[in-house]
């Protein structure tokens, strides 16, 4: 189907039991999800998960074996305008190295129809308007991120998708890049980064979606992955205050080293407890989450390593949290 109208604020992306196999190998799953406008989501997994073939494949570029991947409900192919509805930049490092970044955006203007007086606009927002005039072949990695990131913003789209943004930048780097993305999501815009690391994008975005082996491991708001809201406090008497704890129906448990894993994250109730049962709190602070161990909980779970058209297992449910949607949740 081909329409003319390039779709309005609020464009969602769509990916509907994507698959695709290279000969005998399943990179991409019956993977589905969902992208919301105004919103920021980190689609995440190991190397080799299939981020890049799921990216490639919303944005025209490799054919689906099997299912849909749409941007304001229409494929990318169908998109008349596509420059103005999606902004992507897949890889950093593509660029003629002897052409200046300048000169790199201009031709992508021009190819496109786009006014040439965004492309000092965009190096200008981006941050590397004086490096725009020297050849791209000496840019850093972090250079080429920025420069890419204008190229994706020449078309002033709606969405935008990034391959590992965050790559090559330095935490400097990386907080410009979440401020900048937080602007763009600020307007309405729908973003896609996409991160082999959880913690790299833990404070960028606001939704995720961890993928492993191709498959849906886990979707939902960055704010449920950490589960249960917990505390942990520290006392001379641990086996009393979690009695005390108990009596006013507070659940703790023992951790390392005479601290108690207590399940809640009102610390105030806590210390007020502690107090009444006239104990010392030495040390009491809300649970931060592993998200290292996380992710690798939920990536490395044997459950996702089958490959197997007809035999996958239900995601692990994981404290706090929903599963992925089952095949069956998403028909
Ligand atoms: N054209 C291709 N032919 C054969 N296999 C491919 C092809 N493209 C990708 N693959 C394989 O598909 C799997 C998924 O690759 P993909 O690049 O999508 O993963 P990724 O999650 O983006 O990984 P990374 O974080 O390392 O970039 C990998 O095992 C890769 O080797």
């Amino acid at each position: 189907m081909t329409t003319t109208a390039v779709p309005q604020q609020g464009t969602r992306i769509e990916v509907h039991e994507l698959t695709k196999r290279f000969g005998s190998f399943t990179a991409v799953d019956r993977l589905s999800f969902s992208v919301e406008p105004g919103r920021i989501t980190g689609f995440l997994g190991p190397n080799g998960a299939g981020k890049t073939t799921t990216l490639r494949m919303l944005l025209g570029l490799v054919r689906p074996t099997a299912g849909t991947a749409t941007i304001g409900g229409q494929r990318y192919h169908d998109l008349t305008a596509p420059q103005r509805v999606v902004g992507s930049a897949l890889e950093a490092t593509n660029f003629h190295p002897g052409r200046t970044g300048r000169d790199h955006l201009r031709v992508l203007a021009d190819t496109a129809g786009i006014d040439t007086r965004r492309v000092d606009e965009m190096l200008e927002l981006v941050g590397i308007p004086a490096a725009a005039r020297k050849r791209a072949g000496g840019y850093s990695m972090g250079m080429r991120q920025r420069l890419g990131l204008a190229a994706a913003l020449l078309g002033d789209p709606q969405v935008l998708i990034l391959d590992e943004p965050a790559n090559g930048l330095d935490p400097e780097g990386i907080r410009w890049l979440r401020l900048f993305l937080r602007h763009l999501s600020g307007q309405g815009k729908t973003v896609l980064i996409s991160s082999h690391m959880l913690q790299e994008v833990e404070q960028t975005v606001d939704d995720v979606v961890i993928i492993a082996n191709g498959r849906l491991v886990r979707q939902g708001a960055m704010a449920d992955l950490h589960g249960e809201k917990r505390a942990v406090v520290r006392t001379t008497d641990a086996a009393a205050l979690a009695r005390a704890l108990s009596s006013a129906g507070i659940t703790a448990d023992p951790a390392t080293d005479g601290q108690l894993d207590v399940h809640t994250g009102d610390l105030a109730r806590v210390g007020d407890v502690a107090l009444a049962a006239g104990l010392p709190v030495h040390e009491l602070r809300q649970h931060q989450t592993d998200l290292e161990a996380l992710f690798f909980q939920l990536t490395e779970d044997p459950a996702n390593r089958n490959r197997n058209l007809d035999g996958s297992p239900d995601p692990v449910p994981l404290p706090g949290g929903t599963p992925a949607p089952t095949e069956s949740a998403v028909r």
